[in-house]
């Protein structure tokens, strides 16, 4: 990677650590090396699933770099690398992602944790959109998700206003699967992406098909979608040797070996 974006690989989990000091701001430079880390989860086999965090305890991420806006540098919200483009293209992957907020996380910041699957916080993380603060809107991809994952009217209260939500708050409307101690996101993070790692591939990857395909329809239309047979990594899933894996392994009273077909 470059300067500002580390990656470590275990156990099939991609951690993908933003570093850039002192705000672990985003500039044109470092989408782009968060773009090339989620290619490398998407196009690596024995990568199951990535973990994305921040360095240092006070900073997930302060989102775009303001100082590089000033100076006239401009992120494409709509299909640059760095920009919602890259959100959606990534974050609809076959593959999850957990977000492991370490500090606060704010702006494009936010978006990037809103992006992922899951969320596991610090108790001292904070989340805001204050993109309205700055002139703009939250337009890659909290302006859309955020009123998708908490009540309407906490999402307009923070998109109108910028303020900020506290990790417990977070985790009451169920933003936020975990909140741990300080110090303690990236273990607990890692936890969960090794649980994630060690189930079966087809099966994780069919989850997060159906997840990302019917996020917006009601039950009906949802089952509808499963039933007609237009989702190919599910339809890969029901015919595959892992399939048929899972309750042999439990038969023999083995841990299940997955093949990933
Ligand atoms: C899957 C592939 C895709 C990969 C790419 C994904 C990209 C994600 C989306 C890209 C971005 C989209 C655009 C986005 O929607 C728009 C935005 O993000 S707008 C910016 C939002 N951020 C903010 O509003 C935070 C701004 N910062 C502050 O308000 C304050 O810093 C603070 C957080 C309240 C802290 O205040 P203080 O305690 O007083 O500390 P300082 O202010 O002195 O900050 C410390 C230090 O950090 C520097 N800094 C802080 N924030 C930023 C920033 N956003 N950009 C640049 N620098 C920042 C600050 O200048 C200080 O440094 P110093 O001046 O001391 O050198």
């Amino acid at each position: 990677m470059g300067d500002a974006v580390r990656t470590t690989a275990a156990d099939g989990v991609l951690t993908i650590t933003l570093d850039r000091p002192k705000a672990n701001a985003i500039d044109v430079a470092t989408s782009r090396e968060l773009y090339a880390a989620f290619a490398r989860l998407r196009d690596d086999d024995a990568l199951r699933v990535a973990v994305v965090t921040g360095a240092g305890e006070r900073f997930f991420s302060a989102g775009w770099d303001l100082k590089a806006a000033a100076e006239g540098e401009a992120i494409d919200a709509d299909h640059g690398p760095g920009g919602f483009a890259g959100l959606t293209e990534f974050f609809g992957l076959h593959k999850p992602v957990v977000a492991a907020v370490n500090g606060l996380a704010l702006g494009g910041g936010f978006e990037l944790a809103l992006a992922a699957d899951l969320i596991v916080a610090a108790d001292t993380a904070e989340f805001a959109l204050t993109e309205v603060t700055m002139g703009m809107v939250a337009d890659s991809g909290g302006v859309l998700r955020l009123p998708r994952r908490v009540p309407r009217a906490v999402a307009a209260d923070m998109l109108f206003t910028g303020r900020r939500m506290a990790a417990a708050e977070a985790h009451w409307h169920g933003l936020v699967a975990e909140v741990v101690p300080q110090g303690e996101t990236a273990a607990a993070a890692a936890r969960l992406a090794r649980t994630i790692a060690d189930a079966a591939p087809l099966a994780v990857a069919a989850v997060k098909e159906i997840l990302d395909a019917t996020e917006g329809d009601d039950l009906a239309a949802a089952y509808r979608r499963l039933r007609a047979g237009d989702l190919p990594r599910y339809r890969a899933m029901l015919g595959s040797a892992d399939a048929e894996e899972g309750p042999r392994a439990f038969a023999e009273k083995r841990p299940p070996r997955w093949q990933g077909r």
